[in-house]
């Protein structure tokens, strides 16, 4: 859609104190009962893009992830749940750049999602150009998810109608891409620029928002996901579009994983708790459900090296 300046300027009035409450009463009062947190544990690992963004990735070690996403829990695991008929698995990986076509080759025929970061990954601060091309070129080696950053400068500048712009040529150039587009929350400094670029982002055509980049010094928090979610409460109410929403960064505990789950069925319903519209990013998270989920199966808990991937 359009950019809509008055949409933005009718946004502009976000309490925090109030959003810091409402995190509190959900993480303490709703709670997901014991019984059914296995069952929740396994959404969550559907819910996930596996992540490996690390200086020192290797084609080797992207091989390796996507072996575990083929098989994200050890046979014992599954037997011990039931599990067996249940095609459990993360929705997508999530790469660099130069691991894509590996990723594409090691998840051929599973329908796992390759997901690759774009856009000078993870500041942003790039030539346009030099951006869109690396996005054609994730493209072009067969990623089908591209999570692009967004320069945070243009978000602290309130310069709304270049962000949207570049958003925009990042829409076209995904093509049938999905493009979830991170805003680097941490960076942002107050929950208004978080909503006010949400609303950006979405109106320039992301398929998802994202939190941010696990590289900023604050990543995912449930305050600023609290913002983003209302935010695209706002945006469904009024377009009737639903868009996905990302938390990613620091998300690494099963406890965690849970509040998040709530957080969404709570402000955003049952819907949103689909892979076409909700996704964990996290490089570490799936250990911590298995050890859980062992828990649950033994009584006892491994030790995470005992988990491939740790
Ligand atoms: O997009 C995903 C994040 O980079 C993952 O962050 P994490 O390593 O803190 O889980």
């Amino acid at each position: 859609m359009p950019l809509d300046i008055g949409w933005l300027e009718a946004m502009r009035h976000v309490n925090r104190s109030a959003i810091e409450r409402r995190v509190a009463t959900l993480t303490k009062r709703r709670s997901i009962k014991k019984d059914n947190q296995a069952a929740w544990l396994l959404r969550a690992i559907s819910l996930m893009d596996l992540t490996t963004l690390s200086s020192d990735d290797t084609h080797e070690r992207v091989r390796r992830l996507c072996a575990k996403a083929r098989n994200p829990l050890s046979p014992q695991l599954v037997k011990g749940l039931g599990i067996e008929d249940a095609d459990i698995r993360p929705a997508a990986v999530c790469v660099y750049h130069p691991f894509v076509s590996t990723a594409v080759n090691a998840l051929k025929g599973t329908g796992i999602h390759v997901a690759a970061v774009s856009t000078a990954f993870p500041h942003g601060l790039a030539p346009l150009e030099t951006r869109i091309c690396e996005i054609h070129a994730s493209v072009e080696d067969g990623a089908d998810e591209i999570d692009v950053v967004i320069p945070r400068g243009l978000v602290l500048g309130a310069r709304w109608e270049e962000l949207y712009d570049e958003i925009a040529r990042f829409r076209e150039a995904c093509g049938d891409a999905h493009l979830k587009v991170i805003l680097g929350t941490g960076d942002l400094s107050t929950l208004r620029n978080v909503t006010l670029a949400s609303m950006v982002a979405m109106m320039a055509g992301a398929d998802f928002i994202k939190t941010s980049t696990g590289k900023e010094s604050v990543n995912a928090t449930l305050p600023v996901g609290l913002a983003m979610v209302r935010a695209i409460r706002a945006y469904h109410e009024r377009t009737g579009v639903r868009i996905g929403f990302k938390p990613a960064g620091g998300i690494s505990t099963a406890k965690a994983a849970l509040e998040w789950l709530i957080l969404i069925r709570e402000e955003l319903g049952r819907r949103w708790l689909e892979p076409d519209l909700f996704r964990f990013g996290a490089s570490s998270l799936l250990t911590d459900i298995e050890r859980q989920l062992e828990h649950h199966v033994t009584g006892r808990y491994s030790a995470a090296y005992h988990h491939a991937m740790a």
